[in-house]
């Protein structure tokens, strides 16, 4: 009896008749998670949309999950919840950006990206995701799975570069104090300590060169057809 099994008896795992080699034969690619982790602005979303283009462009079957979408929906903050699941729901299973939300945030986006992976997709995944353990739940559970698919992407963009861009007029309300626990200001960020590729994001580059560099990475794995 597995772990799992031992802690909840009447909850069994039920094996598929279709395999994943199934799966991935018919797709002709081998699925994977491919995680972009780094500061808001740093670039995650860009070289993430960019290299999805790529792989589509080259035949590839993708599904790119990103930070700000999924907060949207399976991620949601309270306020969203409310109204029509009512406060009592909202305060326990909306998500805000205190250390046990985020955690909560990388779990839930940890176990739909496993289930991607496993559908024979290339997946990619684009959150702040700023804490090594909860990164690394998510890998440890894919390679219990027996794979080595987890594919961490440490977007490397200096914090004055990303504070530079500001994009959203994030930084500029967390250095008015006006967003509490905001990453890079008032909150911390563990860079990842082995990543697979560990993009120096803020050299010049543009997100196509960048989006390259990653490609060619997966052409060389084996990963793609
Ligand atoms: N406090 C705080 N800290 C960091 N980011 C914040 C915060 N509040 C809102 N935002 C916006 O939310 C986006 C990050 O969401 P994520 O789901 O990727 O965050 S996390 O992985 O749970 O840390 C992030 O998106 P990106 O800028 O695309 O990274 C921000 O736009
Ligand atoms: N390599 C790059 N060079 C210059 N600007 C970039 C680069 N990558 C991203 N940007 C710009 O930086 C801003 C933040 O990028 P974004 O992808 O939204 O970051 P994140 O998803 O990490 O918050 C955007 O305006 C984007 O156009």
């Amino acid at each position: 009896m597995s772990e799992s099994e031992s802690n909840n008896p009447q909850i069994v795992w039920h094996e598929t008749s279709v395999s994943r080699q199934d799966r991935e034969r018919l797709l002709g690619q081998k699925g994977c998670l491919i995680w972009f982790t780094g500061l808001s602005g740093c670039g995650k979303s860009t070289i993430a949309n960019a290299l999805d283009q790529l792989l589509v462009k080259q035949g590839a079957n993708t599904f790119l999950l990103d930070g700000d979408n999924i907060r949207h929906g399976l991620c949601a903050p309270p306020n969203r919840l409310s109204e029509e699941h009512g406060e009592s729901f909202a305060k326990r299973f909306g998500l805000g950006f205190g250390p046990e939300d985020r955690e909560e945030n990388i779990r839930r986006i940890g176990a739909i990206g496993q289930l991607f992976a496993a559908a024979g997709l290339v997946t990619l995944a684009a959150f702040v995701s700023p804490y090594r353990i909860d990164r690394d739940r998510v890998r440890k559970a894919l390679e219990e799975n027996g794979t080595n698919d987890f594919i961490e992407i440490f977007v490397d963009t200096p914090l004055e570069i990303c504070e530079q861009r500001d994009p959203k007029g994030l930084y500029k309300q967390a250095r008015a104090g006006k967003i509490p626990n905001f990453t890079g200001i008032s909150d911390p960020y563990e860079a990842p300590e082995n990543p697979e590729i560990h993009l120096k994001a803020g050299d010049g580059r543009t997100p196509q060169e960048l989006a390259t560099e990653i490609y060619d990475y997966l052409t060389n794995r084996g990963q793609l057809a």
